[in-house]
């Protein structure tokens, strides 16, 4: 929830930006962005190499600042940043001294995740984005009834391409099985905390499966993203219907049983539920094979026999391509230490170096193109096309 802070200022922009040059909490460089009569204000209150950016927004009409729910991982700070308002919805934060995957951060301000969060939390919410250059990999929703080997095929992909991708561990309430390992297997939490934290808007989905409470937190998934990975998450179809009614862009997949005597079969060789809770799990069974006819689901697999539904698996993925395109987006830049802004009518921003001299790996010019930007907090915003000229 948006904190108040106690100052009071006029309401004319020039006083408002006296007023923020004043704000001695922020230390060095910072910039000052108006989004409808609101001055959006991002700098660091420590000059530590390892802090981090912040915001406070500067309300016109009331004359007030606000420190915001800020959701997202906060950039870290460079010598300088710039801003540019890409759009009503965001902020476009461009970095000194920062490689190709470091220097763009987007605040976003009235995007579809900030609106949905907003409903949540109420007050002021802010998000950030990562820029990813290039189409940047979606994540991957598996869905599927317990017990269909949804974990056996997710292994399979991490163990034979562990470069590419990376999974997203949630949050349950349920205890943990023999082998399972806290924070790699789930992050096992209590009720009451889980409860907490879903208010709190810190989960992008959460469900009651199985009587337990599971969820997939925005930091479970911006790890994996942040890595540069495609990110994998095993979820009920409850949570793949909250991915998909979100601004995550995904590929939704559900696996199926051949049958429910093989599922029932799979899951008591399994050997890691009571008898009760295999009953629990194979009536759910049944609503969710249902549910996955629905339409909610890109693609459908049969895990029947476990090697050809992992090679159908393979083949959908187009994993080929995904290795190329990843390739092809690995654009390696460095920005220079001082740089002026500008942009044209067709959504091209144009960085050009003012350092002194020019350096290896640094462009005299870069130049962003902003429009075809697609999906945004916590799975990155893709789609940022960049070229550069020494
Ligand atoms: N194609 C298959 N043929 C036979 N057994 C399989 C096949 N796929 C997976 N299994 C086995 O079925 C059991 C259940 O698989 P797994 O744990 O991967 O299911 P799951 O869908 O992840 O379940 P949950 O949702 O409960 O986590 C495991 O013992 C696994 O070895
Ligand atoms: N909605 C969510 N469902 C989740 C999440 N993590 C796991 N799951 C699903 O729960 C069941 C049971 O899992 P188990 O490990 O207890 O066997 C299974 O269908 C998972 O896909 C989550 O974060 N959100």
């Amino acid at each position: 929830m948006g904190q108040e802070i106690q100052e009071n200022f006029s309401a004319s922009l020039q006083e408002s930006l006296s007023a923020c040059g004043d704000d001695s909490d922020f230390k060095g460089h910072k910039t000052i962005t108006e989004i409808c009569g609101k001055l959006y204000v991002v700098g660091a209150t420590s000059e530590a190499a390892e802090a981090l950016l912040e915001v406070k927004v500067f309300d016109k009409a009331t004359g007030k600042w606000f420190a915001p729910t800020i959701l997202g991982k906060k950039p870290n700070t460079s010598t300088f940043h710039s801003d540019v308002l890409v759009s009503n919805d965001r902020i476009l934060i461009l970095k000194a001294d920062s490689s190709a995957n470091e220097f763009s951060h987007f605040l976003e301000v009235d995007s579809k995740f900030v609106r949905e969060r907003k409903e949540l939390l109420g007050g002021e919410v802010l998000a950030w984005s990562k820029g990813s250059i290039g189409d940047g990999p979606k994540p991957i929703v598996i869905s599927g009834p317990s017990g269909v080997g949804k974990g056996t095929l997710i292994n399979k992909l991490m163990e034979d391409f562990p470069s590419t991708f990376g999974f997203s561990v949630s949050h349950t309430t349920r205890a943990p099985r023999e082998k399972e390992v806290n924070g790699i297997h789930y992050h096992f939490t209590e009720r009451e905390v889980m409860e907490k934290e879903i208010r709190e808007g810190k989960f992008l989905e959460s469900a009651l499966v199985h009587g337990n409470l599971y969820g997939t937190s925005v930091e479970a998934v911006e790890a994996v993203t942040d890595t540069g990975k495609r990110c994998i998450l095993d979820i009920d179809v409850q949570g793949a219907r909250s991915v998909r009614a979100s601004s995550i862009e995904a590929i939704f997949i559900f696996i199926r049983p051949p049958s429910y005597e093989e599922l029932e079969k799979r899951l008591r060789d399994r050997g890691t539920e009571t008898e009760e809770q295999i009953q629990k799990r194979l009536r759910n069974a049944r609503k969710e094979i249902e549910e996955g006819k629905e339409g909610l689901f890109d693609h459908i697999l049969v895990n029947d026999d476990l090697e050809s539904c992992y090679a159908n698996l393979k083949k959908l993925l187009g994993l080929d391509s995904i290795e190329s395109s990843n390739k092809a987006a690995s654009v390696d830049f460095k920005t220079p230490s001082s740089f002026t802004i500008s942009r044209d009518a067709e959504n091209n921003i144009f960085i050009e170096s003012q350092d002194a001299e020019t350096k290896d790996g640094i462009p005299k010019k870069i130049v962003l193109d902003v429009s075809s930007l697609r999906g945004g907090a916590p799975g990155r915003t893709r789609g940022l096309a960049v070229s550069t000229e020494y």
